[in-house]
Parts: structure tokens; sequence; C-alpha cells
């Protein structure tokens, strides 16, 4: 290095430590401006953790983002100022699909940021049941998948919960193919989700439809066998990758390169209007010609927007389906109410599960 760029070089580097140090002094103060957010609430009794009002300062930042840095990067950094921030006015609890390593856990992380308390659960009915108990503040479920469409137990276990929705999360889902070596030489079996099997289908028929496949209670468990075993291969995400110290024989493997899957944040607590918000609800029609038409009449009059629309039969033994509807707005808006008042004359059923800010794939 020539001593011309080396002085420069120091030079930058001085000036990187001075904006450093008030990009600390500036941290430090919007800290102790949280902390009396902290005390107002904790006086008033006031939930903690405002999902509408993170949405509004991430969108807010995003639009007056001058660059050079990502718009993406911008909202990555500031999740984590909010998240350490709220961690002084409460610490947080949030239950998921574990263990350690899935999509999940890399969901909680984009919903929170990394300064809570992590609770992972065995199954979905465990993360239900933790948050109805109280052990923990909020849960984090899959609702669907681009590729494998919609989880049936989440769908149900709406149904039966009190819980209500008050965020979304959607996360491109990229999968992987980890042995310990990176190489197949000696591999007899490949272990993953049975959803993410069923999203490498073709990539696996067309690469070694000779191995055996096996069905595994996660990725994050695939690749946890897959560390402990030189004969098995796992399928996960980049997360577990690290995590078990695994080497990559193939990356995303999915057979759709566009492949997400959105997750539910549910709670005790109802989220306020942030300005762009969506609302879910569970819907039954009566079993008679034309019912399903009317249901949808009171939405065209208000112009209220369906973004999603599901049937799930209702195990009651005759044919008789629930609908699990997406519509734009919050429930607090008037022309929603109005919607969601005659619908509610229209249906034999129909419950609100929350309204939330809205999430575009990032
Ligand atoms: C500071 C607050 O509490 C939390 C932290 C926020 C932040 O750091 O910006 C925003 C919303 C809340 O989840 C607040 O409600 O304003």
């Amino acid at each position: 290095m020539s001593d011309g760029w080396q002085t420069k070089l120091s030079e930058l580097r001085v000036q990187i430590d001075a904006i450093d140090q008030d990009i600390l002094r500036l941290l430090a103060q919007r800290a102790q401006v949280a902390e009396q957010v902290g005390q107002h609430k904790a006086a008033t009794q006031a939930p903690v953790f405002r999902p509408e009002r993170e949405a509004q300062v991430i969108a807010r930042l995003r639009e007056r983002n001058p660059g050079p840095l990502h718009g993406e990067h911008i909202e990555t950094i500031f999740r984590e100022i909010m998240s350490a921030c709220r961690a002084l006015e409460q610490r947080m609890f949030v239950a998921y699909l574990g263990p350690a390593g899935t999509f999940s856990e890399q969901a909680v992380f984009k919903h929170f940021g990394q300064s809570v308390e992590l609770v992972p659960c065995a199954t979905i009915d465990e993360v239900f049941r933790a948050v109805a108990a109280g052990t923990a503040d909020f849960g984090v479920v899959p609702v669907e998948n681009s590729t494998e469409g919609v989880v049936n137990r989440t769908l149900d276990l709406f149904l039966e919960s009190p819980l209500l929705i008050s965020g979304e999360i959607a996360l491109p889902i990229h999968h992987n193919v980890l042995t310990q070596s990176g190489t197949m030489q000696g591999v007899q079996k490949v272990c993953a989700h049975q959803q993410a099997l069923a999203q490498c289908n073709s990539w696996l028929n067309q690469h070694y439809p000779q191995l055996e496949r096996v069905a595994v209670a996660s990725n994050a468990e695939a690749a946890r066998l897959a560390s402990l075993d030189a004969t098995v291969a796992g399928i996960a995400g980049e997360q577990a990758a690290a995590r078990y110290n695994l080497q990559f024989v193939a990356r995303h493997v999915q057979d759709d390169p566009h492949n997400r899957t959105r997750f539910a944040v549910i709670g005790q607590h109802q989220a306020e209007p942030s300005g762009q918000d969506h609302t879910s609800l569970i819907l039954s029609v009566a079993n008679k010609a034309g019912a399903v038409h009317a249901l949808l009449a009171p939405l065209a009059k208000h112009q209220v927007s369906m973004t999603r629309f599901e049937s799930r039969p209702a195990r009651t033994g005759s044919w008789e389906y629930y609908f699990f509807m997406d519509i734009e707005g919050h429930q607090a808006q008037p022309q929603v109410q109005a919607a969601l008042a005659e619908l509610q004359q229209e249906a034999a059923y129909c419950k609100v599960l929350g309204s939330y800010p809205v999430k575009t794939l990032s």
C-alpha cells in the first residue's frame, strides 16, 4: 500500500469513528425517550409493543432514505434499534415453532428484532397454548406457503382460539442441501420437513432420484441429524447450516425460486390502525344456493377489496365449509366497519381475527 493511500485511509477512519460517536450519542438519546414512553405505558397499563407505530416508523424512514444504503437494510437496522429500545421498556417473550434455526425463528427476528426472549415450541398447538396461557406475549405461526398452500393446523386453531392477529410476516424461503463434507459422497438418505421435501420434489427427482427421503419434525432437526451422521444430507435454510456447521452441496434447491411463507403474529392485543392494514376473518354460510355470493356483496358495496380467500371443511361430518378471508383496511375504519356489520348479518358464523399493518416481501 502506498503511503499516500495509508494516510487517506487513516483520515477516512477518523471520520468514521467520529460519525459512530455521534450515532452512539443519538442512540442513547433515542433509548432514553423510549424509556420515558415505557414509563407512561406502565402507568397506564398500555401494551408495550405497538406494531402499527413500528410499521409507520419504518415506512417513513424508507420513504426519506437518501441512499446510498438500500431500503431493506435501513429497515433491518431500525428494526433492531426499535427492538433494543422496546427491550428497555419490557422483556418480551415470543413463542414459535422451534427448534432454534427454523424459518419460524427467522420470521420472529424479522418482525420483532433480536432483542426478544425466544420460546421455541414443539408444535403449532403449543405456540397457541403458550400465548393463551401468558407464558409468551406473542406467537409466530405459519399460515401459508406459496408452493404448498395453507397450513391447515394453523387455520383450524384460529377457529377455536380467542387470540388475535396483530401482524403478518412474509419470508422468502430458500432451501439448501447440506452435509458435513459439502459433497454427497457416502450419503444414503436426505432428511427434511415434509413441506420442504415437497417444495424440492422436482430438484430431488432430477438430481438424486434414488436417494431415500425421510420426513422429520423440522428442517433444523434435519440439519442437526446431518451434523451427527455423514450418511445423512439435510435440507434446510442458511441459519441452520451455520448453526450446525454444515457445508453446502447445493443452494436454493426449492422448485419455485420465489418460494415464500407467510406467518401470522398472534397475541392478546389488537394493533391500532397504521394507515395500511389488512383484516383477517373466518366465516361460514348456510348450505344454500348463492350463499357465498351473498357474502361478497357487502364488500363490493363498501368498496373493500378482498386479498385472500381460502376454504376449509368444517369437520362437522356434513359438507360445510369455513372461509378464511383477508380484506384491505382496519376494522376501526368506517367502510370496513360497515362491510363487517353486513357480513355478520349474512354469515352463519363470523369471527374477526384481527387487523394489522400490511407487510410487503423485502
Ligand atoms: C417507543 C415506543 O415503544 C415501542 C418501541 C418503538 C420504537 O423504538 O420506536 C416503537 C413502538 C413500540 O413498539 C413507542 O410506542 O413509541
